[in-house]
């Protein structure tokens, strides 16, 4: 093989494409990956690895209003953004400085530069070190995605921010902030910026997370602690424009209302990158909204040719990013192909409650006709969440009246994120209740909660037999 040539060429180096260049080099093939920002991509370096830093700062602050009733005592503590935002650099570059090294190790060829097609098989790489051809034999796109910003709208430096500036160029002055966008970012800085100090002021187009599978109890949940908080989203503003002042900056609507803070963050949704990738030099194609089509094994329509995470679309999270690459290394190395499965993916959003989900809601599962029983448990009357003065949200499982098989799980509250491992952590979904009932728990902990909820299923719906085992 000559020197610039490779098995499989990966363009974008967030997690989906730096999980496929480990993958597939672990599994013997000369792997190269194209970077032309910063190692790690948006995950690592402005998306969820710096927003968990800041998630946690939220939580420890907002918990030490217990701080006094559980004998610790002291000065109240207040949240200062600038400084929050050093801390999480220092994370992010330990980790980065962490993947370099494993790609390195790995013997991964590494660009820094921009990837341009030529053709199927020959990439160009323009870079600070000029330019390089690079024949390859498979690639993988996984250039991720870039804020979408509603028409009309430019970005201002330390003004009006797009949350990748606000993790490449720091926290502006000023404590006022208009928070735009009722989705997943909306969600989570409105929490994160009120416990980190800034007075927000939160517009939504509509409900917070209005466009998501959560259940209306989740939702519920999640209202009720920002509420108790005093953060409410402003519904029904949509913004058309923004001036810039001397003294800060001034939202519009549609209808003339007026919103004026120190500086706005745009979280008005992302929207695929495939700009500059020479696209049109393949066959690759992209669908109305820019996202690269690709059938079910994640080959697009360029034979030899993936797509992989948020360029695919249409949900946008490392989860699918990271589950995507793990597929397409699958499919390309593998004897039999796979096809991507999107539903049981964990899903997850960081705010005042955790909230996790995975598999089908209750529309989805009545539409594809099954009867869901629900099985739930609040964390309520745990011993380990009234310990931690931390005991919103619950398990709720959707199980199938006849087998007994899960056909979806949502968790509410701290530690969401680590405990829907219990429910993706099995293929097998018609025998995952029975294995969780006889689940060998710690206690006191929050897992016991998902065998608590198995337990309803069983005694409230009569699914005894499906998830003890018992005869009927
Ligand atoms: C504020 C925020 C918080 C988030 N929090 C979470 C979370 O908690 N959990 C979660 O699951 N998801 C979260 N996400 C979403 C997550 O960051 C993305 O879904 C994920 O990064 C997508 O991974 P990817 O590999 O598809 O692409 P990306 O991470 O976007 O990486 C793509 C990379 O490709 C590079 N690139 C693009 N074009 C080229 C080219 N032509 N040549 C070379 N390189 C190129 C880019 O520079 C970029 O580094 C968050 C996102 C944001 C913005
Ligand atoms: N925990 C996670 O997995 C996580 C965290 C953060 C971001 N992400 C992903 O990143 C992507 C971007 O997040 P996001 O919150 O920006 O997008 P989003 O698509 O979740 O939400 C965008 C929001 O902006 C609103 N909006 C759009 N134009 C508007 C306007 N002119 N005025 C007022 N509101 C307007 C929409 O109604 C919507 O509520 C999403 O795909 C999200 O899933 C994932």
């Amino acid at each position: 093989m000559r020197k610039n040539s490779h098995d499989i060429t990966i363009v974008g180096s967030g997690p989906g494409g730096y999980r496929a260049a480990v993958l597939a080099t672990l599994r013997g093939r000369k792997v190269a990956i194209i970077e032309k920002q910063t190692w790690g991509g948006t995950c690592l370096n402005r998306g969820c690895v710096p927003k968990k830093d800041w998630h946690e700062t939220a939580k420890w602050i907002e918990q030490s209003r217990h701080f006094r009733e559980r004998g610790v005592l002291g000065p109240v503590l207040k949240g200062d953004m600038a400084q929050a935002w050093r801390h999480q650099r220092r994370v992010v570059e330990t980790v980065r400085a962490s993947y370099v090294d494993y790609l390195k190790r790995l013997g991964v060829r590494m660009y820094a530069g921009t990837g341009r097609f030529l053709d199927a098989r020959r990439i160009d790489i323009e870079g600070k070190a000029g330019r390089h051809e690079i024949h390859t034999e498979y690639s993988i796109i996984a250039t991720g995605s870039t804020p979408s910003l509603p028409a009309g709208i430019d970005p201002v430096p330390g003004k009006i921010l797009t949350s990748d500036m606000l993790y490449d160029e720091g926290v502006p002055s000023g404590d006022r902030v208009i928070l735009v966008g009722g989705g997943v970012i909306g969600t989570e800085f409105a929490y994160i910026f009120t416990q980190l100090g800034k007075q927000v002021e939160w517009l939504a187009h509509s409900p917070a997370l209005a466009r998501t599978l959560y259940s209306p109890q989740a939702k519920e949940t999640l209202k009720a602690a920002l509420a108790a908080l005093d953060i409410h989203p402003r519904t029904g503003f949509q913004i058309a424009r923004a001036t810039v002042g001397v003294d800060g900056v001034t939202v519009f609507d549609a209808r003339g209302e007026s919103v004026h803070g120190d500086w706005v963050l745009l979280a008005t949704g992302r929207r695929p990158f495939t700009d500059g990738l020479g696209l049109e030099h393949t066959g690759v194609t992209l669908d109305a909204r820019g996202f690269v089509q690709t059938d079910a094994t994640l080959e697009t329509a360029q034979h030899g040719i993936y797509a992989i995470g948020d360029v695919v679309g249409p949900l946008m999270n490392a989860n699918q990013a990271l589950s995507d690459a793990q597929l397409v290394i699958h499919n390309l190395l593998g004897a039999e192909k796979r096809e991507r499965d999107p539903l049981w993916v964990p899903e997850l959003v960081y705010s005042a409650v955790e909230l996790a989900r995975i598999g089908r809601d209750d529309a989805t599962a009545e539409e594809e006709g099954f009867e869901p029983a629900v099985g739930f448990a609040a964390f309520a009357a745990s011993p380990r969440a009234l310990g931690q003065d931390d005991s919103a949200g619950f398990v709720r499982l959707l199980a199938d009246m006849d087998s007994g098989a899960l056909l979806g799980g949502e968790i509410v509250g701290r530690d969401a994120g680590e405990l829907i491992h219990l429910l993706s952590a099995s293929g097998d979904r018609d025998a995952i209740l029975r294995h969780m009932a006889e689940l060998r728990v710690n206690h006191p902990s929050r897992s016991e909660e998902l065998v608590n909820a198995t337990e309803t299923l069983a005694a409230r719906w009569g699914l005894e037999a499906q998830i003890f085992g018992i005869p009927e």
